[in-house]
């Protein structure tokens, strides 16, 4: 995701955290360093011994060990401060400028677990079996790099005790026990990850942000246009649009029912009133509208037809089969049903609804100029649709066919383009070819293929829109099956000539022969034979020999859907950034600003929790030098992010008065959340558990 991308931005500084006793101070917004001198803390006499850590002793201490044994006295030594109870902690916390002593003597930042289990460690004796180091431990290569460490020193019981106990303890990381009220210094961070922090962070469901980066942008290009998929941004803006639409309401006054048959809040999906002129759906007028079923919330699409009386329940036979049938090109059917609350007897068939939805006719021929020589068409071509009755259209992101310029399609200038380009042509062809193919073989026929029942869902994707209502509508007049099926193809040839021509009568009459012509001209011989032999009555023709002739735009059908998964499971991996985030934000809000924790000790300026305060403040209230807010979303997801990822980079969090700061790592901060997350989940858990025991 571009987000992800952005430079980093941080409002505060981040300065290097102070090594053995330096200060780092912030005071009315300045911040100083009072030490000059910053050792590196790797390989130095100052680091650590880890068998301290560890066993609370080295045997080596005294035979040449080069690193730091702390002194056995209780005294706190001058520099560096020892760890206490053989916990490890981390380098960061409390360092303040004005407050510098008060702040050494706060309550220290000490996760039980560790402690515990160092604890346990140092009683253990150490024994000889070679550390076990399995393939996913992300710190393996950094330990063993340790020279220090004694790999007999390692025995895999110890190991695992060490893993089940920090299993037991994850919910419970944090402990008012674990307070010593000092504040122990050095730092250690891979040693710090390979005891105490690693099987905490297990405790994640997943590490999401392992799930970036996806594919190289040549592999996916999420920027162009591809045959199904628009550029990135605007199937975005296509979803959101969606989404939008399905949300509208229809204008009040149009006196529809306010419940029928378990739907509601219906929406006219098509304008009536006097000035429109109305088609029929065979002998009938029909209405389509979308409507909320009550018993799953979900949109569908009611298509009425007005005026019917069913003579037999058996009319209904059909929908049975219609909603059985799953095709990519065929809207699905769910349910028919004949109704008196529109004031007359009307049948219902429910559909699926594809929000934004516009029937090839719109797409292709309403605003196309017929091709010269052909009549007006009849249709209104001043219709607009109001985006409260869901046929919200942004002339910047609506899917609209891919026009060949005239120069590509090698016209001169005045002749009058092709409203469709040859390549979704054959798209077209090859989806509705399929479509029939499934039905026929089921032994049924389509009935409905005009351009104004076939729907455009989305870029170059059709759906035949209306399926099964013929049938229920012409129960009473049975026909041949195989009569149905001829029937389809010559529909399907007729649609084939108003796609390419621009013009619904192109396949009849006296344009006949200038459809010839123009189909010859812009698609080819091939595309010619194909609609001459489709509206032939002289041949029995099948669907499997349109599929034959057409095999080579199959395979570029089937290449081009399946770039579109790829895509598209691009486009879902970034999205997955997004539900991480929000997992992210949803603790935050659960742990932030509780009332219950207003007065406890741990969430106080000298408490461990405190971090996670001052992290809210620090990524979501920075101000600018004015006192102005700054919403810069990219700090945000920064910030975010790395606290996900538990990164080893410091940040320096100030107090609200400004008067103290602390220099923590992410990492710091994502333990603190992690312990006050835990504890409130423990207590979610336990008074579950008493309220079902009651
Ligand atoms: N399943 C559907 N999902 C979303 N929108 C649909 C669906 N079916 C139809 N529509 C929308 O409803 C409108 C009306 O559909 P209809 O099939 O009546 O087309 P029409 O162009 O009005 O044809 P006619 O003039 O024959 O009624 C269409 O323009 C289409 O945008």
């Amino acid at each position: 995701m571009s987000y992800f991308s952005r430079p980093p931005s941080s409002a505060v500084k981040i300065v290097k955290p102070p090594s053995n006793g330096d200060e780092v101070g912030v005071k009315n917004g300045q911040s100083s360093t009072s030490s000059a001198t910053t050792t590196p803390r790797k390989d130095t006499t100052q680091r650590q011994c880890r068998n301290i850590v560890i066993y609370g002793r080295c045997k080596y201490q005294d035979k040449g060990c080069i690193y730091y044994h702390p002194p056995t006295t209780p005294e706190a030594p001058a520099t560096p401060p020892p760890p206490t109870s053989g916990g490890n902690r981390p380098e960061s916390p409390i360092i303040s400028g004005a407050l510098t002593a008060q702040a050494l003597n706060a309550p220290v930042f000490i996760p039980k677990a560790a402690s515990t289990i160092a604890a346990s460690l140092a009683s253990s004796p150490p024994a000889s079996h070679s550390r076990p180091s399995t393939s996913d431990d992300p710190f393996a290569q950094r330990d063993n790099q340790w020279p220090e460490y004694e790999e007999d020193q390692y025995e895999n019981g110890q190991m695992d005790s060490l893993t089940s106990q920090m299993g037991e303890l994850g919910a419970s990381y944090y402990d008012d026990g674990s307070y010593d009220g000092h504040y122990s210094g050095e730092y250690d961070s891979a040693a710090y990850f390979a005891t105490a922090s690693a099987p905490v962070f297990m405790h994640q469901p997943l590490n999401y942000h392992l799930y970036t980066p996806t594919s190289y942008p040549d592999f996916v290009a999420s920027t162009t246009s591809t045959h199904f998929v628009p550029p990135s941004a605007e199937l975005r803006q296509m979803m959101q649009e969606r989404s939008e639409v399905v949300r509208g309401i229809a204008a009040p006054g149009l006196n529809l029912p306010e419940e029928l048959q378990g739907y509601h809040t219906l929406v006219p999906l098509e304008i009536s009133g006097a000035s429109v002129e109305r088609r029929k759906f065979g002998s009938w007028y029909s209405t389509v509208y979308r409507a909320i079923k009550a018993s799953d919330g979900l949109p569908y699409i009611l298509r009425r037809i007005e005026n019917y009386r069913l003579t037999h329940p058996s009319a209904f036979a059909p929908v049975e089969f219609w909603s059985n049938l799953k095709h990519p090109s065929i809207v699905g059917v769910k349910e028919a049903f004949t109704t008196r609350s529109f004031d007359d007897n009307s049948l219902v068939v429910v559909y699926a609804y594809h929000p934004n939805a516009r029937t090839l006719f719109d797409v292709h021929l309403k605003q196309s100029k017929p091709p010269p020589g052909t009549p007006p068409s009849t249709t209104p071509s001043n219709v607009t649709f109001s985006p409260r009755g869901g046929r919200f259209q942004s002339p910047t992101s609506t899917f609209s066919p891919q026009q060949p310029s005239q120069q590509q399609s090698g016209l001169l200038v005045g002749q009058q383009p092709p409203p469709i380009s040859e390549r979704t042509m054959w798209s077209y062809i090859v989806q509705i070819a399929g479509a029939i193919k499934r039905v026929h073989d089921a032994g049924h026929a389509v009935r409905c293929m005009d351009t104004t029942k076939i729907l455009l869902t989305s870029q170059n994707r059709i759906r035949i829109s209306a399926c099964g209502t013929m049938d229920i509508l012409m129960h009473d007049t049975p026909q041949d099956i195989h009569l149905l099926q001829q029937e389809d193809l010559s529909q399907f040839g007729r649609l084939i000539f108003a796609l390419c021509c621009g013009n619904p009568g192109a396949s009849v009459g006296p344009h006949f022969q200038k459809s010839i012509d123009h189909i010859l001209r812009f698609y080819g011989q091939e595309m010619k034979s194909l609609a001459l032999w489709l509206i032939s009555k002289a041949t029995v023709k099948s669907i499997d020999s349109v599929l034959d002739s057409v095999r080579h735009h199959v395979l570029q059908e089937q290449e081009d859907a399946l770039s579109a998964v790829d895509r598209l499971q691009h486009e879902l991996q970034g999205e997955l950034e997004n539900a991480r985030l929000v997992r992210l934000m949803t603790k935050f809000g659960f742990i932030n600003e509780r009332p219950e924790f207003a007065r406890e000790p741990r969430w106080s300026e000298t408490g461990d929790r405190y971090i996670i305060k001052l992290f809210r403040d620090y990524v979501f209230h920075q101000v600018d030098e004015h006192g102005n807010p700054v919403l810069d979303m990219s700090h945000v997801l920064e910030c975010l992010n790395k606290l996900d990822a538990g990164t080893d980079e410091k940040l320096m969090l100030v107090a609200r008065d400004e008067q103290s700061c602390l220099v923590v790592s992410y990492k710091d901060v994502k333990m603190c959340m992690e312990g006050a997350f835990s504890d409130l989940a423990k207590a979610a858990i336990s008074s579950n558990a008493a309220y079902k025991h009651r």
